[in-house]
């Protein structure tokens, strides 16, 4: 680790080193500190080029010293004394300049980046502020508007919008440093007074306070329960209302608030967590050490439903070239539309943000009827809808057509990839890759390993995963496989509840006022009740046969609630056809309004079958509805479905809705504490012993009986003979 410089032609170079990412450690912000202090007293030297080693400038602050005791110097000293320098300083900003490390770039007197480079502000995401000068700083070079989006999302900005922007002065497409050099030499022996940002008046919209206000209440509204975003806003209002010294000492005080609570440390760990997943490993011994994944130039996807359209949008993105295949030709006519009509609109976005050659996407899909067309392509993946006896047939189809080396994926939500991999010639070829709706924007993919799949297969898909830009968790093979067995107990908790005589718009608004984006009705009326029925209904799940509300909602020994199917069958679908749970002003529409109706059809329902009203409140709301998650996740852990506590909740921060702020499912029952969540489970399972879902997981048990044990240590009393990988 170290800073080292070198003189070129009067100007100092000091390289930031520490791999992989440069990350501002204690000793790298020591070290630069003083290489500056020795250019700056050097007489030899007239200006300075700051860059960072092997293409990186600095992912900012190293997060991995968050937790520790001791702190090392302040990274905002080091950026004073740079924008203090008489000598000029220049940024050369290659890779990334992320969090300190873009504030270090904003202390700098000039900054050029590279064209592939991208700068961004994300302490957000960490549950945290700005704290080096960056809030502060911004705002004074490209205005309150354009920080206020960069900070409360914590966004990255390319490096020809950054000099859009202004955040950068020039781009560059080769030679960054090289550049930064003539640069600082060309400004040798000019006022600096303008390029000292911290000087500068904050550039305000009019009615300024009006507009944070409002910035507030939108804050609020889509970060629900989150403080952090808000906590932007406060020092956005500081800038604007204080001196640059008095601002500063107001960010150190909303960074040192921030710095303590449970939600920075949740965010963090959902940070290693997403990598920690990214680092696979079969209970053979397999990972990406030992198993390649194979280069996939080609693709295939079968079905343009949303899913399909949604995967070749996310391959067509990757440069990936596809062949849509559909079963008719006007299905076909359909599909290839609506995939040309959201490729249109993510080459506009593309083309937006600077990416000229984005129209060469058009050229990279082609539609077909002919299942001839995929004999040659590296892998296929089928999103037709979710019927095994279908996926069969289409498997069995694909085995005799496709070249012996092509992967072959079911995009499945839960069905038995064995059972699919039975029909076909290369059973450790198939994978399951679970996409999420919707699937270009959706960052979660769940790679299902069937018994036979090959650590190769894993590997390709996981692979796969990163060209695409989306966080692959690896899972076992299992009725829903991870993210919807979990969600399972949920929705029907929730529903449930509605039949005990609580209100869906309550339950919603508990849920919410937790953090998910919406509640778990909202969200049912999004995804399609038929849809959802039907995915009862092809795994077992239901009682068609009753599905007209006559029955006594038993299956068995277990509770059943037959609603789902009635309201399906009454054509309530959800949005899609302007009524479900709630009622959209049009099919389509996507505001969810309450519905006299529905109110009037449970209270009818609820006397009809006898149901006791049992009203709850919004803390109970929320025990009922996640701890039931909770527990499915121990159950799975226990079954060796998920590798560990993390798996979870990357994939229900990432797929599901689940507010990072509480770090996911497993990290928030740690929070709690594990005898909290045995005891509550305990005493709803006994007053509901037809709710299988609230037995407390063995696993749990197990956990507790060790003490209040933290989620790193759990993995230990797992053990790994259940490892179903
Ligand atoms: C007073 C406080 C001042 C400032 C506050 C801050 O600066 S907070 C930090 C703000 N910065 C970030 O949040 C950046 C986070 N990093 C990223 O977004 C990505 O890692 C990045 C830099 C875009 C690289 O992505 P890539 O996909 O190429 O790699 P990966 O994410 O797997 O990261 C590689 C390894 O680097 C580790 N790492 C990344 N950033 C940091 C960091 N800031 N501190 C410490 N370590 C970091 C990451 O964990 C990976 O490690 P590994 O052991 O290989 O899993």
């Amino acid at each position: 680790m170290a800073a080292f410089s070198y003189i070129c032609d009067s100007v100092a170079v000091i390289t930031m080193s520490n791999p992989p990412v440069n990350a501002l450690s204690s000793a790298l912000i020591r070290a630069v500190q003083k290489a500056v202090e020795e250019a700056i007293g050097d007489f030899a030297v007239e200006a300075i080029v700051i860059r960072g080693d092997k293409g990186k400038f600095s992912a900012g602050a190293d997060i991995r010293e968050f937790n520790r005791l001791e702190r090392g110097p302040p990274l905002v000293s080091l950026i004073d004394l740079i924008e203090d320098s008489k000598k000029p300083v220049v940024a050369a900003i290659e890779g990334v300049a992320l969090g300190g490390g873009l504030e270090l770039a904003l202390g700098c007197h000039y900054r050029i980046a590279h064209a592939q480079a991208y700068v961004g502000l994300p302490e957000v995401l960490l549950g945290l502020v700005p704290a080096a000068g960056g809030a502060l700083r911004l705002p004074r070079l490209i205005g309150i508007s354009a920080t206020l989006s960069m900070i409360t999302t914590g966004k990255y900005v390319q490096a020809r919008e950054a000099l859009k922007l202004g955040i950068v002065d020039k781009v560059v497409g080769e030679n960054t440093v090289d550049e930064a050099i003539q640069l600082a030499k060309k400004v040798i022996g000019q006022p600096l007074g303008s390029r000292q940002l911290s000087t500068l008046p904050v550039q305000c919209p009019p009615n300024v306070e009006a507009f944070l206000d409002e910035a507030m209440v939108k804050v609020k509204k889509q970060f629900r329960g989150a403080q952090s975003p808000l906590a932007c806003v406060e020092v956005l209002r500081a800038a604007v209302q204080l001196p640059y010294l008095e601002g500063k000492k107001k960010e150190r005080e909303l960074f040192q608030f921030l710095y303590t609570t449970d939600q920075t440390r949740a965010q963090q760990y959902a940070f290693f967590a997403e990598r920690e997943v990214a680092k696979w490993t079969l209970p053979s011994g397999a990972s990406w050490k030992t198993a390649s994944p194979q280069p996939i130039r080609t693709a295939a996807v079968i079905g343009l439903g949303t899913m399909g359209r949604g995967i070749v949008i996310s391959l067509v993105k990757a440069k990936i070239p596809v062949i849509a295949l559909e079963q008719d030709k006007k299905q076909l006519d359909i599909g290839s539309k609506a995939v040309m009509s959201l490729l249109d609109r993510e080459i506009l976005k593309m083309e937006q943000l600077g990416h000229t050659e984005a129209t060469n996407s058009l050229g990279l899909v082609q539609f077909t009827l002919d299942y001839g067309k995929l004999r040659d392509v590296d892998i296929v993946i089928e999103a037709v809808f979710e019927n095994m006896a279908l996926k069969k047939e289409i498997f069995r189809h694909l085995s005799g057509i496709c070249k012996p080396e092509a992967f072959l994926c079911t995009n499945t939500s839960g069905l038995d990839i064995d059972e699919i991999a039975s029909v076909t010639d290369r059973p450790q070829m198939i994978v399951g890759t679970h996409f999420f709706a919707p699937a270009h924007i959706m960052k979660l993919l769940e790679v299902v390993r069937g018994s036979c799949t090959s650590s190769t297969s894993i590997s390709t898909a996981m692979q796969l995963a990163k060209n695409l830009g989306k966080i692959g968790v690896l899972v076992g093979n299992c009725p829903l496989f991870v993210g919807n067995r979990l969600m399972l107990p949920y929705i029907q908790q929730a529903i449930f509840l509605v039949e005990e005589g609580n209100k869906v718009e309550e339950i919603d608004r508990a849920l919410e006022g937790f953090g998910f984006a919406m509640g778990p009705f909202q969200m049912m009326d999004l995804a399609g009740l038929d849809t959802l029925w039907r995915c009862h209904v092809e795994h077992g799940l239901t009682r068609p046969e009753q599905s007209t509300g006559t029955s006594n909602h038993c299956c068995g020994s277990k509770r059943y609630s037959p609603l789902l199917g009635i309201l399906s069958e009454k054509l309530r679908f959800g949005q899609k056809s302007g009524q479900g749970w709630y009622k959209y002003e049009k099919p389509g529409g996507r505001k969810a309004m309450s519905d006299p109706w529905l109110h009037n059809f449970l209270s009818e329902y609820r006397d009809a079958h006898n149901f006791k009203t049992q009203y709850i409140t919004q803390e109970e709301i929320i025990e009922w509805c996640l701890y039931v998650i909770i527990n499915e996740g121990f159950k799975a852990l226990e079954d060796g479905i998920a590798s560990g506590p993390e798996d979870i909740d990357v994939i229900y921060t990432n797929g599901y809705g689940w507010p990072k702020h509480t770090g996911g499912p497993m990290y928030y029952a740690s929070l709690v504490g594990l005898p909290v969540v045995l005891t509550k489970l305990e005493k709803y399972y006994e007053a509901n012993p037809d709710i299988p879902d609230l037995k407390p997981s063995m696993f749990l048990k197990k956990l507790v009986a060790y003490g209040n044990l933290p989620l790193k240590e759990w993995q230990f009393h797992l053990g790994s003979q259940n490892c179903k990988l």
